[in-house]
């Protein structure tokens, strides 16, 4: 049980090749998000974006080789460890809850196109 709980604390660092990959969807896509193929929160935030879009692209974290250590990547990127977490035009907006107010405050639609 201790070393479970040591090795969950002395992670291996993210190795740079998927802080690389992690970037350049970031940087190769307008609305990058990055799910988990069961969550909730990520049905919510793609049914808003199908709104706008089908052209978005999508990685579901579960279904992916790296999955998780993608997900560290994002940690260190982003301070965010929860999924969704979304990317419009390169820039960071959050998770659902974040895409969902913006919708709320009507800026969503200018942060698009
Ligand atoms: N407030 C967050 C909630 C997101 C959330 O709790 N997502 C869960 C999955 S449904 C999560 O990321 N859990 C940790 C994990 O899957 O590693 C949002 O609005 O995006």
């Amino acid at each position: 049980m201790f070393e479970f709980i040591k090795s969950w604390f002395q992670a291996e660092p993210v190795p740079e090749s998927i802080k690389t990959e992690v970037k350049s969807l970031v940087d190769t896509n307008n609305i990058m998000v990055f799910s988990k193929s069961y969550c909730p929160y990520c049905q919510s935030t793609k049914s808003l974006l199908d709104k706008y879009s089908k052209n978005y692209k999508v990685v579901e974290l579960d279904e992916v080789d790296n999955g998780s250590v993608m997900q560290r990547a994002l940690q260190e990127m982003t301070g965010q460890r929860t999924v969704p977490n979304v990317f419009i035009n390169k820039k960071h907006i959050g998770g659902n809850s974040d895409l969902q107010s913006l919708q709320a405050k009507g800026a969503l639609a200018s942060l698009i196109k």
